[in-house]
This record gives structure tokens, C-alpha cells and sequence, in this order.
């Protein structure tokens, strides 16, 4: 992808198949299922493979995950069958080692500065909040915040009317989101969805 081209984006916590299609047919690149326990958007793998059997092949499925052994991983994305594995927790470079060699496409998130995407051998790396799907912001726009090498995704309190802004002040090759995609927490509005993926489409780096 150019960098005039439009953004990479992922819409994230989906859990019914009307989402999905709203999300798809609204030009999603990815869609995210949330396997970390503790959030309203959690699925289990049942309900994830029947959701990612929805999504056509040129849509990434992504399953997400936060301090969960290798093996959880493994057994989820494996009943489920998404494509993706994306990592919230502090695993190190071994940890991603593992998953790699078994040909899985990594996408490492992470609340800390990061020179350059691709380090843990990642596919892609997302810079998010220190609370992921917290819906919060961090600081993004700051002169402090340096935007690392290599195709990054943006993360973190993200919504129709700030992502366009959020794309053109960090040059993020994508962006992810759940909270501002939502009426209320863990419950996807398609309007929202449609007016992120808009705004977004029509930003140009
Ligand atoms: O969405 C969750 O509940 C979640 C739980 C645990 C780890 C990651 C989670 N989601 C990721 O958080 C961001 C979206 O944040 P926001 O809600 O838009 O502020 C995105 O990367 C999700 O994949």
C-alpha cells in the first residue's frame, strides 16, 4: 500500500453476525474477535468460528488475546479458524518466535514507545492505550510521541470525528477500534461502524 492509498482498518469486539456484516459490507480490511477474558466483547471459540465463517476471504480475521499461555492461543485460534493472533500481554520475543514458526500472522499491540514495527517479528505492530478497549485516548497528538518505523496501526479512543485527525497527525498506516464504534459497552451501533470506516476512507496521508 502507497502511502496515499487509503488507511488499513480494523473494527474490533464483534459478536453478532449482523456486525459482521455490517462491518464487511461497510469496507472493513479486518475484523477482531475478543478472546481475552474480562471484557463485555468476549466470545468463546464457537461462537467466533461462526462469526469468522461469515467473513470473506479478503477480510482479515483476527482473534485478540491478553496474558494468555501459548497453548490458549493455539487452542482458540485454532477451534475458531481466524487467520490472525493480536497480543496485548508483556510476551517477549520468544513467545512470538513460537507462534510464528507455526506460520500465524502476528500483530503485536503495545502502550509503549516502539521504534520500528517488526522487532518481536511481528507482522504488524498497533500502539494502543495502557487500558486496551478502554475506549481512552492516550497521546497520540503530543510533540513528545514519535511514530515508529514501518506500518503501524493506531489504537485507543478512536471515533468517527477525531480518526481522520488521528491519521493525519500520526501517519498510522491503519487504525483499530471498539469502544467508539459503540452505542453502549460491548454493543456495536452500524451506524457508527459505517461513520468510522467512512471518515477513515476518506482520510489520505
Ligand atoms: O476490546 C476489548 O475489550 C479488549 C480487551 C483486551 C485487549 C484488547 C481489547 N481490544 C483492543 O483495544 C483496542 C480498541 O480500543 P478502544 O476501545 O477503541 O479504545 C483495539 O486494539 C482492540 O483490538
Amino acid at each position: 500500500m502507497s502511502e496515499s492509498s487509503a488507511p488499513f482498518v480494523k473494527i474490533c469486539g464483534l459478536k453478532t453476525a449482523h456486525d459482521v456484516d455490517v462491518a464487511v459490507g461497510a469496507g472493513a480490511d479486518a475484523v477482531g474477535f475478543v478472546f481475552a477474558p474480562g471484557s463485555p466483547r468476549t466470545v468463546d471459540a464457537a461462537k467466533a468460528r461462526e462469526l469468522a465463517g461469515r467473513v470473506p476471504a479478503g477480510v482479515l480475521t483476527v482473534g485478540v488475546f491478553r496474558g494468555q499461555s501459548v497453548e490458549e492461543v493455539r487452542r482458540l485460534t485454532e477451534e475458531s479458524g481466524v487467520r490472525s493472533v493480536q497480543l496485548h500481554g508483556d510476551e517477549g520475543p520468544e513467545y512470538y518466535g513460537e507462534l510464528r514458526a507455526e506460520g500465524r500472522t502476528l500483530i503485536r499491540a503495545t502502550a509503549t514507545a516502539v521504534a520500528a514495527a517488526g522487532e518481536y517479528g511481528e507482522d504488524l505492530l498497533l500502539l494502543d492505550a495502557p487500558d486496551p478497549g478502554s475506549g481512552k485516548p492516550w497521546n497520540w497528538a503530543s510533540e513528545e510521541f514519535t511514530a515508529p518505523r514501518g506500518r503501524w496501526l493506531l489504537a485507543g479512543g478512536l471515533d468517527p470525528d477525531n480518526v481522520g485527525a488521528a491519521l493525519l497527525a500520526t501517519g498510522a498506516w491503519g487504525v483499530d477500534v471498539s469502544s467508539g464504534v459503540e452505542r453502549e459497552r460491548g454493543v456495536k451501533s452500524p451506524e457508527l461502524i459505517r461513520a468510522f470506516l467512512a471518515a477513515a476512507r476518506n482520510t489520505r496521508r
